[in-house]
């Protein structure tokens, strides 16, 4: 063997290095045949004819303005007169015999039936045949071994036809070889005598199959496979004998025309699609192919692409001979005859030398392949290349994950962010529409049906925030108005503002009693240059209103004028706070507790109105309103519990005789000295329960937010229902403001006349506990703040305070000087709460019996719920990153319940306080609300919208005064 084996392995893998490179396309040869006997005999014309080699024309002048190409280039042409010799040595000569050198071929015949097809697969094969029996004659030196199997795909059926059984073929996937043929005859030849036998048992086969169908059209695909084996032969029988292994196909398809025009109904139906199903298939197949090998090409959707895929696209060189009728009947077919013929010359095939090797050979080439490698990493720097390369790689894989789970974070994100906006937007839509019914309620309320008194004549030309209207969506009548109007809230504010912006008209009936009365519009100052009533029985004269000069802000302030004696001290009265609520910002006044109202209610409008505009129309108009929605706050108020977690029964409906003390906590509460209680009121309810965050429409200054917060709400799952909204918390601690402040006012007298004070001050002025002793200084409120702020965590501990009340006023309430009126208020609440249940006496609220173990309750309940949101609220690096941290076992049984237990459990730690109210904001969606609190400890939140100064209290002083 030695240098000799070397070279015939050398040879081997030179060829198989060109023919790996040699890509080349399908040979496509287009064959017309003359008009058959019968053709002419229909007086049929022959409109195609080949021009040249290349190029046939179609020449029927009638269809040549059709549109339609009438020249098709392919890279052989045939005319009818040309024998199928021809057609062999010009055109499929060269591809055939390939398999003599060990290189798969193919030939096809397709075309409509009775085109030719048969009769020129019978030659090309006859040819191939022999020219292959001739070259082995004359290449002695290696021998051959020449194998032939013969099947028809006949209604996707595969059948031998070298065997009587019937059987039908099964294909397999072999993992080597691809899709090969179970159980095929495969005859190995002795002669050229015996091919031409099995041609014609072949023959015969196929005659018996389509003579039983009564047809004369051949409706099967038949291939005939030539394998072909040759091995050098001084080889033969030693350790680096190489044997090459090819086939050759011919292939002759069934008729390509449509089944609608061969077959019909039935068994023939079936046929046609079955025929056309691997024809369908086979055109699929190559048109995919012509576009380029990008992406599935599917081969496997019939029999007859299975069966060839090596030769679609694959490792064969393969020639297509489309063959033609001419007749101009059939015109149509051979349109698409030749346009398969011009995908089909776009499509590639990769041919190879297809060599089998000894074992002995093959090990062989394994050492010389394994002496390349290891010289090849023997090169210096090669390994640390690639590895450095792979590094690279691995690095940039990492990144673009990291990329990829960050924007999906924020596809996510954005995509809730959508949601929420489009709820908003929906919720939008209902305002502006409660704006046009309250406009014309407004209208309405111009003409009082009481009994010729004064009643507020409400004229607002900015869309008010509220809309009076009770639970059941109707409108309140103009009686229930006036019956509202006998509240006596401070805030009972009936301005009309006249369309010009100069003028704004007052009147109320409250005004008789002394009660202020304040129009508080955001540009008030500025445009109310005279003051006016408008009168339902008296006369504008005497109910005049009067600018107060307001010194503290060099402003002047819209003040009734007050007729004869018995109200000038009144008068005088509401002077003197009508001056205190314009402008004294860090006193305990009514202005400056309405300044502090409206910056939270600003607040609050922030987190529920998602645009800019829109918000500034609703801060406008509530300045301008705000006083009467108040007022309908306070007769038509929200139901609540004390602020503790517990749930209040439904309270939607609002009865008149709520305005009647109940029994309960209300009458125990400290902050009202006894002789003073005023006994229509109540105090104003915190409702942190079940369904008390369903204010309507008309319950607040607030209901807008918290009916769009409810309506937010609505569209989560029920759990949600069982928060409160943060509109609601905030309308009972504006109440409750409301009514700390009142109840000062009464004890101070009302001809006391007041300055400014210091936070410190206003708490230890109102006779709060010993502890909230300050310095009085302001410079000093934030540590005040601080100490303050550790009593009420303190206290909440205590008094088993709901999580999301602490949640809401933590995060609300962040020390500055206006917040000193809601700390009081929480204290002085808390104060009682603690004191009464540290006696062990329940108090009553709502009819129901709180008592310290009941409020425990409560708040296990709360922690329940609130852990069903972790999961949902919270992604999971959040979730891992707190129990981590908490020391939570990432896989520990109930960890949400552990995580909502600890949450708020170590007030003196404001770290872990800050970070709870973050956890808590998160799972009731409060930082969705619009308000992102920055401090959340590595919780990543939706940025803020804006910032908590932008709309702070001091922004919309001016706008009070
Ligand atoms: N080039 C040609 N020259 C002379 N006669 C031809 C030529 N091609 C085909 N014929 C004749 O046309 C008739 C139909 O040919 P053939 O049976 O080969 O068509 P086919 O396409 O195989 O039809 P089917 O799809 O039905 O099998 C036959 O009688 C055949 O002898």
């Amino acid at each position: 063997m030695g240098a000799i084996g070397g070279e015939e392995l050398m040879k081997w893998e030179k060829m198989q290095g060109m023919a790996n490179g040699s890509e080349e396309k399908i040979l496509v040869l287009v064959r017309l045949r003359p008009l058959s006997d019968r053709e002419i005999l229909r007086n049929e014309v022959s409109d195609w004819e080949c021009i040249n080699e290349t190029t046939i024309l179609y020449r029927n002048s009638l269809q040549e303005r059709s549109g339609l190409p009438t020249a098709y280039s392919f890279d052989r042409v045939f005319r009818g007169d040309c024998p199928t010799r021809k057609v062999y040595d010009d055109g499929t000569k060269e591809i055939a015999l390939s398999v003599v050198n060990g290189i798969n071929s193919t030939i096809f015949a397709y075309g409509q039936t009775s085109s030719g097809k048969t009769y020129t697969m019978n030659g090309i094969t006859e040819y191939t045949v022999a020219d292959i029996y001739d070259y082995i004659q004359k290449h002695e030196e290696r021998a051959f071994v020449l194998k032939f199997a013969a099947m028809e795909i006949y209604n996707e059926v595969v059948r031998d036809l070298l065997s009587t059984d019937n059987t039908p073929l099964r294909l397999l996937d072999d993992p080597e070889r691809g899709t090969i043929i179970e159980r095929l005859t495969e005859e190995t030849l002795r002669d050229w005598n015996h091919l031409k036998e099995l041609l014609s048992i072949c023959e015969a086969q196929r005659q018996i199959g389509e003579t039983s169908l009564n047809e004369t059209s051949s409706r099967s695909h038949q291939i005939l496979r030539l394998t072909i084996e040759s091995s050098a032969r001084e080889f033969i029988g030693k350790d680096n004998s190489t044997t090459l292994a090819a086939s050759v196909n011919f292939v002759d398809l069934a008729g390509s025309e449509r089944a609608s025009q061969a077959l019909s109904v039935g068994q023939r139906l079936k046929e046609g699609c079955h025929i056309n199903r691997s024809l369908l298939t086979l055109g699929t197949v190559i048109r995919k192919l012509s576009k380029g090998r990008h992406g599935h090409v599917n081969y496997r959707d019939s029999k007859l692409t299975r069966i060839l895929q090596p030769s679609l696209g694959g490792n064969a060189r393969t020639a297509i001979i489309c063959t033609l009728s001419p007749a101009r009947s059939h015109v149509e077919q051979s349109r698409n005859t030749l346009l398969f013929a011009s995908c089909a010359k776009e499509v590639s095939t990769n041919a190879q030398v297809n060599v089998v090797m000894s074992d002995k050979a093959l090990v062989k080439h394994l050492q010389r392949e394994v002496a390349r490698l290891e010289s090849e990493l023997r090169t210096p720097g090669s390994i640390n290349d690639h590895t450095a390369l792979l590094r690279k790689k691995d690095l940039q894989i990492e990144k673009l994950e990291r990329e990829v789970r960050e924007l999906t974070k924020q596809l996510d994100l954005a995509q809730s962010q959508i949601e929420d906006l489009q709820q908003m937007v929906g919720s939008q839509a209902s305002r502006l529409l409660d704006m046009e019914e309250k406009k014309a309620c407004e209208d309405e309320c111009l003409i009082s049906e009481s009994s010729g008194e004064t009643v507020p004549a409400i004229r607002i030309f900015r869309a008010p925030r509220s809309c009076e209207r009770d639970n059941a969506g109707e409108e309140l009548s103009h009686r229930q108005i006036s019956e509202h109007s006998l509240d006596r809230s401070p805030s009972n504010v009936a301005s009309t503002l006249m369309s010009n912006g100069s003028k704004f008209h007052c009147s109320d009936a409250s005004l008789g009693d002394g009660e202020f009365v304040a129009g508080t519009g955001e540009d008030s100052d500025e445009i109310c240059k005279e003051v006016q009533c408008i009168e339902t029985g008296k006369s504008d004269e005497d109910n005049r209103f009067v600018m107060v000069d307001n010194t503290e802000n060099g402003g002047r302030s819209p003040m009734p004028r007050v007729p004869g004696n018995q109200n000038r001290e009144e008068g005088e009265l509401l002077s003197t706070i009508s001056r205190r609520a314009s402008g004294i910002q860090n006193g305990f006044t009514y202005g400056a507790l309405e300044q502090n109202i409206q910056r939270v209610q600003k607040t609050i409008d922030s987190l529920v109105t998602p645009y800019p505009e829109e918000q500034s129309r609703w801060d406008s108009s509530t300045t301008a309103s705000g006083s009467r929605s108040l007022k309908l706050t306070r007769s038509r108020s929200c139901r609540a519990n004390l602020m503790v977690g517990s749930s209040s029964p439904d309270s939607e409906t609002i009865q008149d005789g709520e305005a009647t003390p109940p029994d309960g906590l209300e009458k125990n509460f400290p902050g009202r000295p006894e002789g003073l209680r005023r006994k229509h009121w109540k105090i104003p309810p915190f409702t942190f329960g079940a369904n008390g965050g369903r204010l309507s429409r008309s319950n607040s200054q607030s209901s807008n937010g918290s009916g769009f917060v409810d309506d937010l709400k609505s569209q989560n799952n029920a759990a949600d229902e069982d928060i409160p909204s943060v509109n609601t918390f905030v309308a009972g601690m504006k109440e409750m403001a409301k009514r700390q402040y009142e109840n000062k006012m009464d004890d101070q007298g009302q001809g006391t006349d007041c300055v400014a004070e210091s936070p410190g001050k206003i708490l230890k002025d109102i006779g709060l506990d010993p502890l909230l002793e300050s310095s009085g200084d302001p410079l000093q409120w934030p540590l005040e703040f601080e100490r303050l702020r550790g009593l009420i965590l303190g206290h909440w501990q205590t008094c088993n305070v709901s999580l999301v009340h602490r949640t809401y006023f933590f995060l609300l309430f962040r020390g500055e000087p206006m917040d000193s009126i809601y700390m009081e208020v929480e204290l002085r609440r808390l104060f009682f709460l603690k004191e009464t249940f540290s006696k062990g006496n329940p108090v009553e609220q709502d009819g129901r019996t709180l008592t310290l173990a009941s409020s425990l309750k409560a708040l296990l309940r709360e922690r329940r719920m609130l852990s069903r949101f972790v999961n949902k609220r919270l992604t999971s690096d959040e979730r891992n990153r707190i129990y981590q941290k908490w020391g939570i076992g990432l896989n520990s049984k109930k960890r949400r319940l552990q995580l909502v237990q600890r949450l708020w459990s170590h007030t003196e730690d404001i770290d872990h306080v800050s970070e709870s109210a973050a956890i808590v904001a998160k799972l009731i969606k409060f930082s969705q609300q619009g308000q992102a609190i920055k401090e959340m400890f590595g919780l990543s939140f939706t940025p803020p919208r804006l910032s908590r100064r932008s709309f702070g209290w001091k922004n919309s002083t001016a706008s009070l005064v």
